[in-house]
């Protein structure tokens, strides 16, 4: 006789796969862009200044400015047919087919670190539906504590608030792998392969952090580092070909150098005329790569002298961008299935 006759069934038995990705606002307007960036620009792992100093500056200045202006740049690369930002739509994209590729044993789905869908409540769904090991996949090739670790910590603290808790493991950074890096190059290759001119220079150029993080002991900056030299080996370029820089700095602070811009407009005025850039860092391409790259940084080059200027889109969710997460994720998952 059991004890609860009335027990209702638990679904059991499966291993659940959780692709997050760094977050998204839900819309352009001001109100959807300031609960994003509030939600971001409160993270302790992505600010570091302590509170006292850090939220005057945020709630005075930065969330009365930035909302609008960024909410600009966003509708300039929405995706009108799903009204959503197109790192929705790639990251969703890659669980429905990273779904497809492992099949039926294994639930595969995706969050955002910052607004929807939650972590929490994708963690909630996979075990809502049987899996009791689960397996979170930070989708960044390079650890840093403000992107890898604080999608760890938003996963576990989670957990904090289940009594019965799934098995959790982590992805841990993947910025050597062959198969990351000979995806690179072949996306490289392929996407040099349809310009009409043969780039002088090539940057790479990953997303920056302060310079101070990186002095405190994060590996992001001699993860981008080896990411670079591993790629530079595979296509057989030396580092005047291949120049790595980093993007996107944020406040006064000094960031991880060259900065991207800087390189850019340095370049042109020095006389390069064609120029190529890649975001090894970036699964997926984003406000950072499309916008960033693709406008700003190709602006600063014409400006300044240069003519022909490429943008080299990330792996997304083609064949070799898959290619790499499903390899990772079946690496991850031994002893699982
Ligand atoms: C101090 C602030 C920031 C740190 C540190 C930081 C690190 C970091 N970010 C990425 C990847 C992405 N960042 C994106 C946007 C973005 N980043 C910051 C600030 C920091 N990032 C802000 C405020 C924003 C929002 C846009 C803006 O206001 O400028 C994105 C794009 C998201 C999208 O929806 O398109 C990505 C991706 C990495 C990899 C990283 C550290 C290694
Ligand atoms: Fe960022
Ligand atoms: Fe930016």
């Amino acid at each position: 006789m059991p004890l609860l006759p009335h027990h209702p069934a638990v679904p059991h038995g499966k291993v659940g796969v959780l692709l997050v990705n760094l977050g998204t606002p839900d819309g352009t307007d001001r109100r959807s862009m300031r609960r994003y960036l509030e939600e971001f620009l409160t993270d302790r792992r992505v600010i570091e200044t302590p509170r006292l100093k850090w939220y005057p500056v945020l709630y005075g200045i930065i969330l009365n400015t930035r909302p609008q202006k960024k909410g600009r740049d966003y509708a300039t690369i929405w995706n009108r047919e799903r009204d959503e930002s197109p790192l929705r739509t790639y990251t969703r994209s890659q669980a429905e087919k990273l779904s497809a590729h492992l099949g039926d044993g294994v639930v595969v789905d995706w969050a955002m670190r910052y607004g929807n869908p939650s972590i929490a409540s994708r963690l909630d769904a996979l075990q809502a539906a049987g899996c009791e090991r689960i397996l979170v996949y930070p989708l960044y090739p390079q650890y840093a504590a403000a992107t890898t670790a604080t999608v760890n910590d938003k996963a576990f603290e989670h957990l904090l608030t289940r009594r019965w808790q799934p098995a959790l493991r982590t992805v841990p950074p993947y910025h050597d792998d062959p198969v990351y890096i000979d995806a690179l190059a072949r996306s490289a290759e392929a996407h040099l392969a349809t310009l009409s001119f043969e780039p002088e220079v090539v940057l790479a150029s990953f997303h920056g952090i302060p310079k101070s993080y990186f002095e405190k002991g994060d590996p992001y900056y001699c993860h981008c580092q080896k990411t670079a030299r591993l790629l530079r080996q595979r296509l057989g370029w030396d580092e005047e070909r291949l120049r790595v820089t980093f993007q996107s700095r944020f406040g006064p602070e000094e960031w991880l150098q060259p900065y991207t811009d800087k390189t850019v407009e340095a370049l042109a005025r020095s006389g390069v005329k064609s120029l190529a850039v890649m975001t090894p860092g970036f699964v997926a391409d984003c406000l950072e790569t499309i916008e960033e790259i693709g406008v700003e940084n190709a602006d600063i080059f014409r400006h300044n002298g240069g003519v022909d200027f490429a943008r080299i889109p990330c792996l997304n969710d083609g064949d070799d961008g898959m290619a790499v997460i499903e390899h990772v994720v079946r690496r991850e998952l031994q002893g699982w299935i």
